[in-house]
């Protein structure tokens, strides 16, 4: 049994108040928030005056290997970024290259506060190799494309996936499947995965309406929006986690509302690819659960959850000119709680709280970034940097010691991936 205790922090509770308590973990998981009985007795202690114990981060959508082709690929739209320059670097992938793309993408998560990543990608079984060594949490999925000669084997292979690895790592990794997207997936496909999905008991993550171009093409293709195909098709009846959502209508919203579909918003990859912005108040008004993901390092271009939540709160007020829009304390909780909710691992992370995992930030606060301290969550959301990450632990483990890796080798890590990406992007 291991026990740690928290000592004279300041916990960021559910309810959004924050409070000095000592917070005390016991295995992986919070064992006490406060009222601690005298006769616990902790094996080691951490002393976090001036400090923020807030939940870890959630990243709801991701490619974590993509750190590979980060600056790359700059300036473009998604359908050239895809066609002209990701997918044929992509081809050339092979399975030690997606370990090490992975390993460098979780250095950067964990050193920045995200404890728990929801990732599509090809080689699985490397990335839950990298996600087993480094102690972070997971939910990881095979990608699947309906129109490429891999297409059957992407099924088997998730099949396999998701038997091996669901709940693998001391229950850290969770298994969806990951049909791409509509314009790659067509109907026939899709119906096979939704078989898979029954057949496993699987949620499911998926790119949805995530351009203009897509939601055209899928109306002159299919007389339907993506969100309103994926509902004829049966396929939000298995637990969506649905990417970027920017082209919905309030059609769209009502489907997915009936079908308590959760959304990963990427304000920062949408920006960036000038995909638009997705319509996050009318989600949130509509009860839909709406975390926050990077995307992948090509289109962001880093991990930095931090980066994704200010976005968050910054750009729907300006979008919107409307200053009241995703305040920070909303921002903060599509970051943390509606995060876990977005990938399906709400009664677990997401918030400090008994019984709860031991996934936590402890945030300094020791620094002219966060003086004079009116409002915890303010600074959190609109002053903070990710250099304030001081302690990370997943699970009841520390994997960031006073903003170091404690799992990881980071200057292997830069070596390998520097290799390994120039490799990729050499002419073919
Ligand atoms: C089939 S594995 C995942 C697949 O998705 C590609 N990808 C990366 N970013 C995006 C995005 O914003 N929209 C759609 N597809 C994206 C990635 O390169 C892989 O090929
Ligand atoms: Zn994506």
């Amino acid at each position: 049994m291991t026990k740690l205790l928290l000592k004279g922090g300041e916990v960021l509770l559910p309810n959004g108040q924050v409070k000095q308590a000592d917070v005390a973990i016991e295995n992986n998981v919070i064992a006490y928030v406060d009222d601690i009985p005298q006769t616990w007795q902790p094996e080691k202690t951490i002393h976090c005056s001036d400090k923020l114990i807030a939940p870890g981060l959630v990243n709801t959508h991701t490619h974590a290997a993509m750190t590979l082709f980060r600056s790359y690929a700059d300036d473009m739209a998604l359908m050239d970024w895809l066609q002209k320059k990701i997918w044929p670097a992509e081809a050339k992938l092979v399975a030690q290259d997606v370990y090490w793309g992975t390993m460098l993408a979780i250095a950067e998560m964990l050193k920045s506060g995200t404890t728990t990543f929801a990732d599509m990608y090809f080689f699985m079984d490397e990335v839950a190799k990298a996600v087993d060594q480094s102690g972070i949490r997971a939910v990881l999925s095979r990608g699947m494309s309906g129109v490429t000669p891999t297409a059957q084997q992407a099924l088997t292979e998730s099949e396999e996936f998701f038997r091996t690895f669901h709940g693998f790592a001391d229950g850290r990794i969770t298994v969806m499947l990951g049909p791409h997207a509509p314009y790659t997936c067509p109907p026939d496909y899709l119906k096979k995965v939704i078989s898979l999905a029954e057949k496993l008991g699987a949620q499911i993550h998926i790119h949805l309406s995530e351009t203009e171009g897509e939601v055209l093409d899928c109306l002159k293709a299919y007389g339907k929006s993506p969100i309103a195909l994926m509902e004829e098709l049966g396929l939000l009846g298995h637990g969506v986690l649905a990417a970027h959502c920017v082209h919905v209508s309030a059609e769209d919203i009502a489907i997915m509302q009936r079908h308590k579909v959760r959304v990963a918003h990427n304000p920062g990859s949408n920006m960036k690819l000038a995909s638009g912005v997705a319509p996050v108040p009318a989600m949130l008004a509509a009860g839909l659960p709406v975390g926050l993901g990077t995307d992948g390092a090509s289109s962001n271009n880093n991990l930095d959850m931090l980066e994704e939540l200010r976005l968050a709160a910054l750009l729907h007020k300006v979008h919107e000119l409307n200053p009241l829009l995703v305040p920070a304390k909303t921002a903060v909780d599509m970051a943390t709680a509606m995060g876990a909710q977005a990938v399906g691992l709400e009664d677990a992370i997401g918030s400090i709280q008994k019984g709860f995992k031991a996934d936590l930030v402890i945030w300094n606060m020791h620094n002219l970034r966060w003086c004079p301290r009116h409002d915890r969550i303010s600074l959190l959301t609109y002053s903070a940097s990710a250099q304030d990450v001081h302690t990370v632990i997943v699970n009841g483990h520390i994997v960031v010691d006073n903003q170091k890796l404690v799992t990881i080798d980071e200057e292997k890590l830069l070596f390998e991936v520097q290799q390994r990406g120039m490799r990729l992007v050499r002419d073919r």
